[in-house]
């Protein structure tokens, strides 16, 4: 087995607004003298030093040494420091920047993972942003050259579920016309490698939902189960992937609960999203799967009512960090 180097965890900042200041800060007093989960933050220094230590840090190799006894950040230069709960457009390309320095310091092997606080997508597409969130964006960025563009894969877990999204952030009406069998039969592929190699589950037993009520009650109410999501799965099962046929979504979450499956596929974002954050808002993690990087965030978006109220919860952020690091050592274990 080869030697492995253990590398910090780059957090980015997230919108400066909103809950990602308070729960880094919350999350480095509960981690910090957990020297597995070491992470800097690459953000405005200003967000954090009035209420606790910091060090600025000019390379990540700094970070670990230092975790202990201060936050490390990596600075942005030049930031508007906006009131809490009051986002400002003058600070997204600050937002911007955070999440390609993290992507970047990934791909040169600097860090470990990237953990992404939440963003607002809305208040950076007047800053040139054009991606639907995170997901789109960080996969644009580790594409290559050399290499076909990466999938990217949008994965809730938390209340011991494991959801993967056939569709993300698409209108409804559209996200049904998009599910296809070459699609769906991808999304297999890529959700059966991370099982493997991010979470060390060798032989996953995964769930296709159906699309409509009852998976279409034998094509009574609806065909796209029959025309679409079940050749999936037979051309899934044709190449070793316990890939189960469509299967009724009002039940099958209910299903996975008894252990029958390790990953559920569903095919829209509210029908996966749903059951994950009403059973474990406060520990759900939301992960990128099919990249050449571990990326996870909190389930939670921006909270600003919750970043002005100064009672935001650092759970979600705890659980995406101790995730980022179990699935970077679990592909590094089997790489
Ligand atoms: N990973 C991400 O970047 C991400 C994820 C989800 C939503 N978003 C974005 O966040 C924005 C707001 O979305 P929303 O209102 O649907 O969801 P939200 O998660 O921001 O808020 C839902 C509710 O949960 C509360 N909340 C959220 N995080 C909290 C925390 N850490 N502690 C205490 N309370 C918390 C909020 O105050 C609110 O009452 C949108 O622009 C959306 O696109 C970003
Ligand atoms: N769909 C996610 C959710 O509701 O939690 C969220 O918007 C985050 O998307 P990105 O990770 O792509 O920013």
């Amino acid at each position: 087995m080869s030697k492995t180097v253990t590398k910090p965890l780059a957090l980015t900042m997230g919108d400066p607004a909103g809950v990602g200041p308070q729960i880094t800060m919350a999350a480095w007093q509960q981690l910090r003298d957990s020297p597995e989960h070491s992470f800097f933050v690459i953000g405005a220094p200003e967000l954090y030093a009035p209420h606790m230590a910091v060090e600025v840090i000019s390379h990540p190799d700094d970070a670990s040494d230092i975790f202990r006894k201060a936050l490390p950040v990596l600075a942005l230069a030049n930031m508007p420091i906006p009131a809490l709960g009051e986002p400002n457009a003058d600070t997204a390309p600050a937002i911007i920047a955070a999440i390609e320095t993290a992507v970047s310091l990934c791909l040169d092997g600097q860090a470990d993972a990237i953990v992404t606080n939440p963003i607002n997508k809305a208040l950076l597409y007047g800053a040139g942003f054009k991606h639907p969130g995170h997901t789109e964006f960080i996969a644009a960025l580790c594409a290559s050259e050399s290499e076909a563009p990466p999938q990217p894969v949008m994965l809730l877990t938390g209340g011991g579920l494991r959801v993967a999204l056939a569709t993300i952030h698409a209108p409804l009406r559209e996200a049904c016309d998009a599910l296809t069998t070459p699609a769906l039969v991808s999304l297999g592929e890529i959700v059966s490698t991370a099982m493997r190699q991010d979470f060390g589950i060798f032989d996953p037993q995964i769930a296709f939902t159906g699309l409509n009520p009852h998976a279409g009650e034998g094509g009574t109410i609806g065909r796209e189960e029959i025309d679409i999501i079940n050749p999936a799965a037979e051309q899934l099962r044709a190449v070793g992937i316990n890939m189960s046929d469509a299967r009724s979504a009002d039940t099958v979450f209910a299903e996975a609960l008894t252990g029958r499956f390790d990953a559920i596929i569903a095919m829209t974002h509210d029908q996966g999203l749903i059951p994950v954050k009403t059973l474990d808002f406060w520990g759900g993690v939301n992960s990128t799967l099919g990249l050449p990087i571990v990326r996870t965030s909190p389930d939670h978006g921006t909270g600003y009512d919750a970043a002005a109220q100064g009672n935001a919860r650092p759970d979600s952020l705890i659980a995406a960090i101790k995730q980022a690091r179990l699935m970077t050592d679990n592909r590094k274990r089997t790489a």
